[in-house]
């Protein structure tokens, strides 16, 4: 289980400051949702949590290591895994070659293993088919695992992200709005599957989502962002009920 701590982080774009002196601790082990209305600055956070934009200012630590600087590929093999808000699959790969396709970032054998095919090479993919597959039966697709990814109905897409984002086993997964697009059903189960990968898997989750029905029952913490600053943190009732919290989303016409 790892920790994240976000120390003064800022990140500007030109005059627009997306996110403000931001400092916050995601504890080990636990389901963190960070939410806020549209333009708050969560999907930043996220991109300079992975690597994808480089905070202006400030730290970014898992487990007291600084990610600032460290190129996406890096931040993955450090152990941090993420699914995207507008899916990211390869609509004509069967499911299992996209879970296999986000492993390969992990393995060692990548270059020369492939050119020569070398023994180790072919005991690594054993290994990455058989990590593939127990991820899929984990979010209950092993039976889909030679269908093709755009042929899956949308629900099941959002669980192979997830099947994906858990092969490359790390320590800590960012869920971007995982919720979009289902129904209620589909969110019940999505709330169990979560928490059944964080104790599973051992698992620290932050989670960027809208739906505050799922935000309440599925959050042990709670962080809110408005106009890229930290507004409130804390359990989902007293958050959520915060004046500060709603006036934020009403202010934007968005009731909470
Ligand atoms: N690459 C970029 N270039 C310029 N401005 C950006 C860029 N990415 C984000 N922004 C701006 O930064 C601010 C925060 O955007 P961000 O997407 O992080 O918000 P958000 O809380 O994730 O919103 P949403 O809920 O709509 O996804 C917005 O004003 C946005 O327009």
């Amino acid at each position: 289980m790892s920790t994240l701590t976000l120390k003064n982080v800022t990140l500007k774009f030109g005059g627009l400051v997306a996110v403000n002196d931001l400092t916050v601790q995601i504890g080990a082990g636990s389901i963190t949702s960070m939410i806020g209305p549209n333009g708050a600055g969560k999907t930043s956070v996220f991109n300079m949590i992975t690597g994808f934009y480089k905070p202006t200012a400030g730290q970014i630590l898992l487990d007291g290591q600084n990610l600032v600087g460290k190129k996406p590929s890096q931040i993955t093999r450090l152990g941090l895994a993420r699914t995207f808000q507008n899916l990211r699959l390869f609509p004509n790969l069967t499911v299992l070659d996209n879970v296999k396709a986000g492993m390969h970032s992990r393995t060692k054998q990548a270059v020369w293993g492939a050119l020569w095919h070398t023994r180790a090479q072919r005991q690594e993919e054993r290994l990455i088919e058989q990590t593939a597959l127990d991820c899929l039966r984990f979010v209950g697709m092993e039976q889909d695992c030679a269908r093709i990814a755009k042929n899956l109905p949308y629900g099941a897409q959002r669980y192979l992200e997830i099947a994906r984002a858990l092969a490359t086993q790390p320590k800590l997964l960012l869920l971007d709005e995982p919720a979009a697009g289902l129904n209620y059903e589909e969110k019940e189960a999505l709330i169990g599957l979560i928490r059944s990968i964080r104790d599973t898997y051992g698992l620290t989750v932050l989670i960027i989502e809208h739906d505050m029905g799922l935000i309440k029952k599925i959050s042990d913490h709670v962080v809110v962002l408005d106009y890229g600053q930290k507004i409130a943190e804390g359990v989902p009732e007293a958050v959520l009920n915060n004046p500060r919290v709603v006036e934020a989303y009403l202010g934007k016409e968005e009731a909470v």
